[in-house]
């Protein structure tokens, strides 16, 4: 029996030092699922609501939990996000938080998986996903809101597109971030590290392309296998009224695109994430028409993971992949439902990973279960390389 008897929760740390949303659900035959919710700091205006932890704790507890024991099967997670949902009745989880939300809703899957005596991934469909694993894109050199004083574009992700296997992928990102740091240091550049582990140097983008293709160079010629890499440029960050402030200059539409293009040719890049505000489908679709038969263009802001937005996405030709992360919409099944729609129009899914983070491993298991072809969560630190193991351990599990 699935069913659920007790759901409890907890405030915990992330890796900001922040407190977070924990859950345990516990079913009636004992299975039992843990999950803590992440937190971004580049948020999008049109993300699900986090509140803080206590406010989002007292609500669950008052609203949803006492529709969820003994009434709800974890088995049929759909059932237990729509009673998220209407214990919820708000559009964007507003009234118990989408910290509550995600992490009874991850912790309710747990819980399912454990009650059946399946990994997550299997539980959550990954017996149908073929030889496939999702490919690490691994944050080296960050600034935007992960650091200060660094880069303006937020994330230099290094992409081991040639790996023939997820765990050369893994330690192939991390030689990316060892050889990086050699680098930085014979341009005697000193480099902190921001918020997910990436290298923070004081550097222009301009150097940090540099230094990004001379370390994916080098450590694809060692290995024997192509590594690019691309960008999380969180454009949403640099928007105002006057257009794209990089410090030295303020970028206007057209040439925000053009610069985006000719970086894309320039270095051959394998993915651009949010290269445009989060409101602007129009740029999304002339850039996705000018570089996007040769890289990805991800809208995270963009789509903040909702399938209305989402659509809205892909009636304008705006992007090819969509950036997954549950807890900006609040649920596993929602997340599932982006990642179908997208599937269903040839977008490409990315499960991603928060700039705050805990030691949580359910992303992996989405990504593996949903065939995803890209997973970002970090090189480095233990609450990204908690992921990234589980990956290598899942890989190990399913032959
Ligand atoms: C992981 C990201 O950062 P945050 O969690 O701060 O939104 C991102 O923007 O893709
Ligand atoms: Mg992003």
């Amino acid at each position: 029996m699935t069913l659920i008897s007790s759901v409890s929760l907890r405030r915990v740390l992330d890796s900001r030092g922040n407190p977070t949303v924990e859950a345990d659900v516990l079913t009636e035959s004992g299975g039992f699922g843990r999950a803590a919710a992440p937190s971004g700091a580049s948020t999008g205006e049109y993300e699900a609501i986090e509140l803080p932890p206590s406010e989002a704790i007292a609500a669950a507890r008052r609203l949803a939990i006492p529709r969820l024991e003994g009434e709800v099967h974890t088995g049929d997670q759909r059932a237990v996000d729509t009673t998220l949902r209407a214990a919820d009745g708000t559009e964007n989880f507003s009234e118990i938080g989408a910290n509550s939300a995600v992490a009874i809703s991850m912790a309710a899957a747990k819980a399912g998986a454990d009650t059946l005596g399946l990994p997550l991934y299997q539980h959550l469909g990954g017996a149908f996903r073929g030889d496939n694993f999702p490919i690490p894109l691994g944050n080296v050199i960050g600034g935007g809101e992960h650091a200060k004083e660094a880069t303006h574009i937020q994330e230099f992700l290094a992409a081991p597109v040639g790996a023939p296997s997820v765990a050369e992928a893994v330690f192939a990102n991390a030689k990316v971030h060892g050889r990086a740091s050699e680098l930085l240091d014979e341009r005697d550049v000193p480099a902190a590290k921001g918020d997910e582990g990436a290298w923070a140097p004081p550097i222009s983008d301009a150097e940090a392309f540099e230094v990004m293709e001379e370390a994916v160079e080098d450590v694809a010629d060692d290995l024997g296998f192509e590594i690019k890499f691309g960008l999380d440029v969180a454009a949403s960050e640099l928007h105002s009224e006057e257009g794209y402030d990089f410090g030295d200059e303020v970028k206007s539409t057209a040439e925000m695109i053009a610069y985006i293009a000719e970086m894309v040719d320039e270095y051959d890049l394998a993915y651009v994430e949010d290269p445009l505000d989060e409101n602007d489908y129009e740029g999304f679709a002339e850039l996705t028409d000018e570089v996007g038969d040769r890289t990805l263009i991800c809208g995270d802001d963009l789509f903040v993971t909702n399938t209305s937005r989402l659509q809205d996405g892909i009636d304008a030709g705006a992007g090819n992949s969509i950036l997954i992360k549950p807890n900006q919409i609040g649920s596993l099944t929602d997340a599932f439902d982006a990642i179908e729609l997208a599937t269903e129009h040839g977008y490409d899914s990315v499960i991603s990973h928060r700039s705050g983070e805990t030691e949580d491993t359910t992303i992996a298991h989405l990504a593996v279960a949903t065939d995803a072809p890209f997973i970002k969560t970090g090189t480095v630190q233990g609450e990204r390389t908690a992921k990234l193991n589980e990956l290598i351990r899942i890989a190990d599990d399913a032959v």
